[in-house]
């Protein structure tokens, strides 16, 4: 089975505040986006990678990659107004060379290569894998006056992750349906839940961030610094 990666670097990266756009802040002296296209171009079964990245960005982005040395990196290609559709334009240019693809946030730099064996391997077998840690709060559904609804079941509440793998053919029919249906979600895995084809969770890591705020930047410069 050929795999593949879209790896989403067009955000705007609003909620971290900063000039530049997330993905090229540097983490230990490399950008964020750097660290993340590494561990997939070093995974001995990924083939190709499409990196998704902001209108413009895209032969900056390829001198970056090319400095660092990055092999597979197949296209490089200007991402949409939300994720959804920057994963999708991504999608496209692997439709017909590869038959199993992750979708992973450029902005999750501690992705390792066994989370991308394990939910390869996993979708594989059912089509649709995305890691998930249990959650370690009670969580509280709450009402726009501020007052709690509900308290879920925390045992069935899982906080999700990438990278998501899937058959592509599923991800893209996924991707139809949504798109006819005006269903913008907020992680892949929900579209192919729409068409109520079983997802299987596989275990993530709690140090897979994904780096959104100043503080998870911080966390994430602490914890290399501890490796
Ligand atoms: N239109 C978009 C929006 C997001 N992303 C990517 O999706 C990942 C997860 O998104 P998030 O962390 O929410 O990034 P931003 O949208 O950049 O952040 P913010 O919501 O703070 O603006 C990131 O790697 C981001 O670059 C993307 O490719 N295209
Ligand atoms: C896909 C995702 O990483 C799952 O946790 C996440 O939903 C993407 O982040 P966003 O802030 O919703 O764009």
């Amino acid at each position: 089975m050929k795999m593949g990666a879209v790896i989403v670097a067009a955000g705007q990266g609003s909620r971290m505040r900063s000039s530049i756009s997330k993905q090229y802040l540097p983490l230990a002296g490399k950008p964020i986006l750097i660290h993340t296209l590494s561990v997939f171009a070093s995974h001995p079964e990924i083939a190709a990678i499409t990196v998704v990245v902001p209108s413009g960005d895209e032969p900056m982005v390829r001198e970056m990659a090319e400095q660092h040395g990055l092999g597979k990196i197949r296209h490089i290609v200007s991402g949409g107004a939300e994720r959804q559709h920057s994963v999708l334009r991504g999608l496209e240019t692997l439709r017909d060379e590869v038959d199993l693809v992750f979708v992973h946030d450029a902005v999750r730099p501690f992705v390792t290569h066994g989370m991308i064996s394990a939910a390869g391997e996993e979708a594989a077998r059912c089509g649709a894998a995305v890691p998930a840690v249990p959650v370690k709060d009670t969580i509280k559904i709450v009402g726009a006056d501020g007052v709690v609804q509900t308290t879920p079941d925390r045992q069935s509440l899982w906080a999700v992750q990438t990278p998501q793998a899937f058959r592509i053919s599923l991800l893209l029919k996924a991707y139809k349906q949504a798109g006819r249906d005006g269903f913008i979600g907020t992680d892949d895995a929900s579209l192919v839940e729409r068409l109520g084809h079983p997802v299987k969770i596989i275990m993530g890591d709690y140090n897979n961030i994904k780096i959104t705020t100043p503080e998870d930047l911080e966390w994430a410069e602490h914890y290399l610094e501890r490796q």
